[in-house]
């Protein structure tokens, strides 16, 4: 990965968005999923998180975009609390999705894990079948018959467009498909327990293109159903999938907008620079 060309400015002498502008304009509140206020993270005592304000909008795609090492993934991992296991990792500000701050210590991760789910660079698929990756998660938050569950792979396989290549090997490992396959898996593993929001680590960085293009197109289709966050290095996919986009630099939120705006005519002379692909 490429790193930060020295002769950038500072992320000090930088401007990031005012907390006034965490929402795009023309977003009303019903129409947040979460909505990030003075979020800051730290492992020990380095802070990779500064005061980040966005609200994330319902039924939409965000794309996370900015070098290596900006927090984009902190971020992400804070939203599910994947950071709980790192003993360095602390946060403060606040998550709040609908009614819980996600950072609050007293909420039950396992049922925050279903109402969040993730999917990473690297395919994880567990060392089971391909029934089971998908009904690991119903069974274990929903009650049902065997016929419910059955429908439940079938759509959950059909929406992450791997139905029709794997319905004759349900019951084969998962671990003998390819990482494209791997990947639309681990996609109907997390939306089969219903998530509100569906947080996307660069999930097509390990594919080839026709695979990044079903994870694509699939990401269309989801949207109308979930609220969707995807980090991304691709600028491509950052500006044909998303809707709105996030720009990180050193741990802070330079610009957010929609995503043809930061594109095509950004605020920020850093976003521009990135996205023409002068640094990162
Ligand atoms: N477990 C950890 N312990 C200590 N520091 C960490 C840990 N995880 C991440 N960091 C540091 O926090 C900063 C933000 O990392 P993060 O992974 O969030 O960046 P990123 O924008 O997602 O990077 P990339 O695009 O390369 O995945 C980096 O400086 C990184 O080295």
């Amino acid at each position: 990965m490429k790193s930060v060309t020295t002769e950038l400015p500072s992320v000090a002498s930088t401007p990031t968005i005012k907390s006034s502008d965490r929402t795009v304009p023309g977003t009303k509140p019903s129409e947040i999923s979460l909505s990030i206020q003075n979020l800051n993270a730290w492992y020990g005592d380095f802070q990779a998180l500064h005061g980040i304000s966005l609200d994330i909008p319902k039924n939409e795609v965000t794309a996370f975009i900015g070098p290596s090492g900006c927090g984009k993934s902190t971020l992400l991992r804070w939203c599910n609390r994947m950071n709980d296991t790192i003993v360095s990792a602390k946060a403060t500000g606040n998550l709040q999705m609908n009614d819980i701050n996600l950072l609050d210590k007293s909420i039950d991760v396992v049922d925050l894990r279903r109402r969040v789910g993730i999917v990473f660079q690297k395919a994880n698929p567990f060392p089971k079948t391909i029934f089971e990756n998908v009904a690991f998660g119903p069974k274990l938050h929903m009650k049902l018959n065997r016929s419910e569950m059955e429908d439940l792979i079938e759509w959950s396989l059909r929406k992450a467009a791997l139905w029709d290549e794997v319905k004759d090997r349900l019951h084969k490992p998962a671990l003998g498909l390819s990482g494209g396959q791997q990947q639309r898996l681990c996609i109907a593993r997390a939306i089969a327990v219903g998530p509100e929001l569906l947080l996307m680590d660069e999930p097509c960085s390990a594919l080839d293109p026709a695979s990044t293009l079903a994870i694509e197109d699939l990401m269309e289709e989801l949207r109308e159903q979930y609220t969707i966050v995807i980090v991304t290095h691709n600028m491509q996919q950052a500006s044909r999938c998303s809707d709105k986009t996030a720009f990180f630099f050193e741990g802070r939120v330079i610009e957010f907008g929609q995503t043809e705006l930061v594109f095509t005519k950004p605020k920020n002379q850093q976003t521009e620079d990135y996205v023409r692909g002068r640094f990162g």
